[in-house]
């Protein structure tokens, strides 16, 4: 049994290939997180892989079909730990079918420009500020190979 709770989200990229922006979702629910924004994803259900709940978890919230890139790993066993009882596991992804709409969970949805202005131009949940560093710095090393 993992110590934590397992949530799974992605880093929605234009293109994984040459990623130059990435889709961000502000949460609608619950109260103490509503309005932030975030990497769509959720909780990995009983008897379900990651990889099988990061796929559910973006047919039910944006109704898209995607593709997974590379993982964003963070410095825990689980990924990124979020507070005192989850922690997300990471990848890059790319929609190959559908077009992103807020079908559950989220208010609005909006392309962010992958440079230095994505920790600041929409208000993440505070977590979600080391992953956002770790996109940015994984997507330069990429792109500068
Ligand atoms: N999806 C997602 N959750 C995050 C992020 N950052 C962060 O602290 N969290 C937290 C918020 C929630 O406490 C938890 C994810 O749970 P959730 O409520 O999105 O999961 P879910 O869709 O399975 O839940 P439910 O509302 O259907 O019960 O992780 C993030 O970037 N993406």
């Amino acid at each position: 049994m993992p110590l934590l709770k397992q949530i799974v989200a992605v880093a929605i990229v234009d293109d994984l290939a040459a990623p130059g922006k990435l889709l961000a979702a502000r949460r609608n629910r619950p109260e103490s997180l509503a309005g932030l924004w975030e990497f769509p994803g959720g909780k990995v259900e009983p008897g379900e892989s990651e990889v099988e709940a990061v796929h559910r978890e973006l047919r039910e919230e944006l109704g898209v079909e995607i593709r997974l890139g590379a993982s964003i790993p963070g410095p825990h066993p689980q990924g990124w730990q979020l507070n005192e009882k989850a922690a997300m596991r990471m990848w890059f992804a790319q929609i190959i079918h559908g077009e992103p709409d807020t079908l559950d969970g989220h208010d609005q949805l909006a392309w962010l420009t992958l440079d230095d202005t994505l920790n600041n131009v929409v208000q993440w949940i505070p977590a979600d500020a080391p992953i956002v560093a770790a996109c940015l710095e994984q997507v330069r090393a990429s792109v500068s190979k």
